[in-house]
């Protein structure tokens, strides 16, 4: 078994250097620098899988018939492409991702397998060697998506993936996520969250759209733009300061199925907030809890046998906590992302700035136990 990671074990393993060298070295190179600059690649890239889609795939017709057929492309599309990087850079660690290839296999999967390949070829075939691209033009596609297919848990290190997050979002023109995290020892140790949609500055809702967040232990939140430029500056992110909890601006999902609207508007209601929620599909709430656009995220639990997925909170659990926030589930636990691929010790999710974290935690107390 692998010891804890620390910068020096990293360093020894990344660049296959003998421990005292890398101990020596450790102090000068940012823990996890490599692993941040690959998930940054990873998640532009797979961004640019998505959008080539929703330019290409979503029209007018696909969106009055309810067609779910250009997400999935996407969302394979975005999987093969991320975790052929991350193959590329770090073959000896698993992925836990969301989807895997069952669709796409045999003589059924085979217009769709088709399509996902000309998509993946096509947005990203400037950034391969051509026996990659040969490769991924035959069934190396399938591989690369199955890679996800790890179970996660408490020991050593493994990535996780929300290829797209908010599915509802991407298909309405609306907010997404291209979510990457990498766990080490059942902690989060880096996330990076893709926003395509997200305005980059929330005081001009209507200029420039395309967010990425970036987030490593100890080491702060960052944004940047969302392009392939990788020398994109960066700038740090911090969560609001607001004091008083009737001044803050609560988020929470579009779909009421993921969460409970009227409960969380029952909690809003008893911290004093009188602003309208923000509702909002993805990872995206966390990126806006994360840089003070809202104050507060509530995901009160709608049905009493969801288990959320370690992909859908990971990224946005350590952006939070490196802003200046913090997150919990229902009751004020941790999340625990050491269990699977599952978050099965866990109940809806609340994340805030620190300074009013309490209070929060306090109201989705008292409004639960009222209401049973
Ligand atoms: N009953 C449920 N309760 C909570 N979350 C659910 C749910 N059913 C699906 N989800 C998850 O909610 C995610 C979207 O969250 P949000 O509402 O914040 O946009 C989905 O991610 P995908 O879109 O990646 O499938 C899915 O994993
Ligand atoms: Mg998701
Ligand atoms: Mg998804
Ligand atoms: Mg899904």
């Amino acid at each position: 078994a692998r010891g804890p990671a620390t910068p020096a074990t990293t360093l020894r393993s990344l660049y296959k250097l003998p421990l005292t060298t890398a101990r020596k070295i450790s102090t000068h190179v940012a823990y996890l620098a490599k692993e941040r600059a690959v998930a940054i690649e990873a998640v532009e890239r797979a961004s640019q899988v998505c959008q080539a889609v929703f330019q290409r795939l979503i029209t007018a017709e696909t969106l009055t018939k309810k067609d779910k057929s250009p997400v999935t492309v996407a969302d394979f599309g975005a999987q093969a492409v991320v975790n052929h990087i991350l193959e590329r850079y770090f073959p000896d660690d698993p992925v836990v991702g969301e989807e895997d290839s069952k669709d796409l296999q045999g003589e059924e999967g085979r217009v769709l397998r088709e399509k996902v390949t000309e998509l993946v070829n096509a947005t990203t075939g400037d950034a391969m060697s051509s026996d990659e691209a040969s490769c991924f033009a035959r069934s190396c596609i399938l591989r690369a998506i199955d890679r996800g297919q790890y179970a996660g848990g408490p020991r050593g290190r493994h990535w996780t993936l929300d290829p797209i997050d908010g599915t509802k979002g991407f298909l309405r023109g609306e907010q997404f996520a291209v979510c990457l995290a990498l766990i080490i020892d059942g902690q989060v140790h880096l996330g990076v969250v893709g926003c395509p949609n997200l305005p980059y500055d929330m005081s001009k809702p209507d200029g420039e759209r395309g967010v990425l967040m970036v987030a490593v232990k100890g080491q702060g939140a960052f944004q940047r733009k969302l392009s392939a430029d990788s020398s994109e500056q960066e700038t740090p992110v911090h969560v609001s300061g607001v004091q008083n909890t009737s001044d803050a601006v609560f988020c929470e999902s579009v779909e009421a199925q993921h969460s409970d609207h009227s409960t969380n508007a029952n909690i809003a209601r008893l911290l004093g907030i009188t602003k309208p929620s923000v509702r909002m599909d993805s990872q995206c709430k966390y990126a806006s809890v994360a840089r003070g656009d809202a104050e507060i995220y509530l995901r009160l639990p709608v049905s009493e046998t969801y288990v959320e997925k370690i992909w859908d909170h990971a990224s946005g659990n350590i952006i939070i906590h490196e802003a200046g926030g913090r997150v919990s589930d229902i009751n004020g636990k941790p999340l625990d992302f050491s269990i699977g691929r599952t978050l099965s010790a866990n109940k809806g999710v609340v994340a805030a700035s620190a300074k009013i974290f309490d209070e929060v935690i306090g109201a989705v107390q008292a409004t639960l136990a009222k209401d049973n």
